[in-house]
């Protein structure tokens, strides 16, 4: 496996335009409940287009500890074997580090609990967006029969369970994680599970679909109402990521904001939902070739308003409503639109502080609150400037760079990471099609 480096920063010397093609990476957050989920049996089970991530380089790292033979196949493809579980793996201090180093390791405890009967893990990590609760994921459990228990001095989630029993549960809200995790339990609980306000974002669906080909039986897949047959055990499959929607949209994002013209390669359009519509609502044109997207390059595109002429605001909703993990990327693109953007983060209260800095890079932004704020388009009369910054999450850390690289003159990217935990090799990629990205490790 790659040896990550603690620090990451990025050299970036905007103003330049980009050409060329990009193909999209397979999708973080399928890739994190989808390996997950072969912990659910003790057949092979065969992974393709696996992205080369933060986050999925330390979850293969946490199964390899807990026991999963894991085999290189091809450069985005492994082979993964959860025969011999080393439960004892739960209850090291390494497995807390590394178990708190990502939000995806959650979603071991559904598959554990189900096939082994117990489950625990200290507080996951992932993105310092907002308060991030778990009650949905433990209440689920509990509704199937498990016992669970919170150290609040050890800040430990522990769970455990004789026989996990199927019945109708209504989630408190349609968390895409807590989905996930009931769902594994589910399928190997005793009888019938209704599974009612479920998340059917993508990484859903293909995780559903990835367990009926082990065995499983799950009706109502794509929708908010899943019902699942328990079954015994669960057998090996072969399953592909589709490309990362996110991704996508942040392309989109990087072609219209450099006034570059992209085309991304085999996006799946097909499972792409309202993201290319609300784009399109920004202004940027898009052509559609086959499965490919083409963003021409456009000096100037011009934010809709909504037919009462009132101004456009984009929101973020469960799926199929537009993902929150959009929205900064949205907001910066706003940022040398013509036209005003009101910007609506609903999920999480803590994701639009990164404003200050475009602002500090000449952006007209007005962060009305921490859910919302309100872009004034510079419409490309004056450009930003370049800066240094310190990157705060994922998604505000791409569209940080994708200020840079719009910008006059140099910006450097401190705690550039948290990138890496969600784009892989995202300098090389970008300065394949000519941006100047340098990283710097340490
Ligand atoms: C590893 C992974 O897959 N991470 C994704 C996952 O995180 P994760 O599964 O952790 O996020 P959840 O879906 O549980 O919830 C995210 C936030 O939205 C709130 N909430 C959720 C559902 C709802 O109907 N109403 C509501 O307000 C929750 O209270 C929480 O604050 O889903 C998030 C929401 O799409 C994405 O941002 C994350 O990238
Ligand atoms: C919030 C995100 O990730 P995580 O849930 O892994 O922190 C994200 O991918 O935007």
């Amino acid at each position: 496996m790659t040896k990550l480096k603690e620090s990451v920063t990025f050299e970036v010397e905007g103003g330049t335009r980009l050409k060329g093609e990009i193909t999209p990476q397979g999708a973080k957050n399928e890739a994190l409940q989808i390996l997950c989920a072969v912990l659910l049996t003790d057949k092979p089970v065969i992974i393709n287009n696996i992205p080369l991530i933060r986050d999925v380089l330390k979850l293969i790292d946490l199964l390899g500890h807990l026991g999963v033979k894991t085999e290189k196949i091809s450069a985005h493809s492994y082979k993964f074997e959860a025969k011999d579980i080393d439960l004892d793996f739960l209850y090291s201090p390494d497995f807390i580090k590394q178990g708190g180093a990502l939000r995806g390791s959650v979603m071991i405890m559904g598959p554990l609990l189900a096939r082994f009967g117990k489950c625990r893990l200290g507080q996951p990590g992932g993105d310092k967006i907002g308060r991030r609760r778990l009650d949905t994921h433990f209440k689920g459990f509990e509704e199937l029969g498990a016992r669970f228990s919170y150290d609040t001095e050890n800040k430990y989630y522990n769970v455990d369970a004789t026989d996990l029993q199927g019945k109708y549960i209504l989630l408190e809200e349609a968390s895409v994680t807590g989905t996930a995790n009931i769902l594994m339990a589910a399928v190997l609980a005793k009888g019938k599970t209704t599974l009612y306000n479920a998340a059917c974002e993508p990484y859903i669906q293909q995780l559903c679909e990835m367990l009926c080909r082990m065995g499983a039986k799950i009706e109502g897949i794509g929708s908010n109402l899943l019902t699942i047959e328990g079954v015994k055990t669960l057998g090996g499959t072969e399953h592909t990521m589709l490309p990362d929607m996110i991704e996508i949209g942040s392309f989109i994002g990087l072609a219209a904001l450099t006034g570059s013209e992209i085309r991304i390669k085999n996006a799946r359009i097909d499972k792409l939902g309202c993201i290319p519509s609300t784009f399109k609502n920004l202004g940027i044109q898009m052509v559609f070739e086959d499965d490919d997207i083409i963003i021409p390059a456009q000096e100037h595109y011009h934010i809709d308003s909504f037919i009462d002429g009132s101004i456009m605001t984009i929101s973020d909703a469960p799926w199929p409503g537009f993902t929150p993990d959009l929205i900064s990327i949205v907001l910066v693109v706003a940022t040398q639109a013509h036209g005003t953007l009101m910007v609506h983060q609903k999920m999480f209260e803590s994701r639009l502080f990164f404003v200050d800095k475009l602002i500090d890079m000449g952006a007209k932004i007005i962060l009305c609150d921490p859910h919302r704020a309100t872009v004034l388009g510079l419409g490309r009369q004056q450009d930003l400037r370049g800066i240094t910054m310190t990157s705060p999450d994922i998604r505000a850390g791409v569209s940080l760079l994708l200020a840079a690289l719009s910008a006059q003159g140099k910006s450097t990217i401190h705690n550039a990471e948290q990138i890496d935990r969600g784009y892989q090799f995202i300098d090389k990629r970008l300065n394949a099609l000519g941006a100047k990205i340098k990283r710097i490790e340490e």
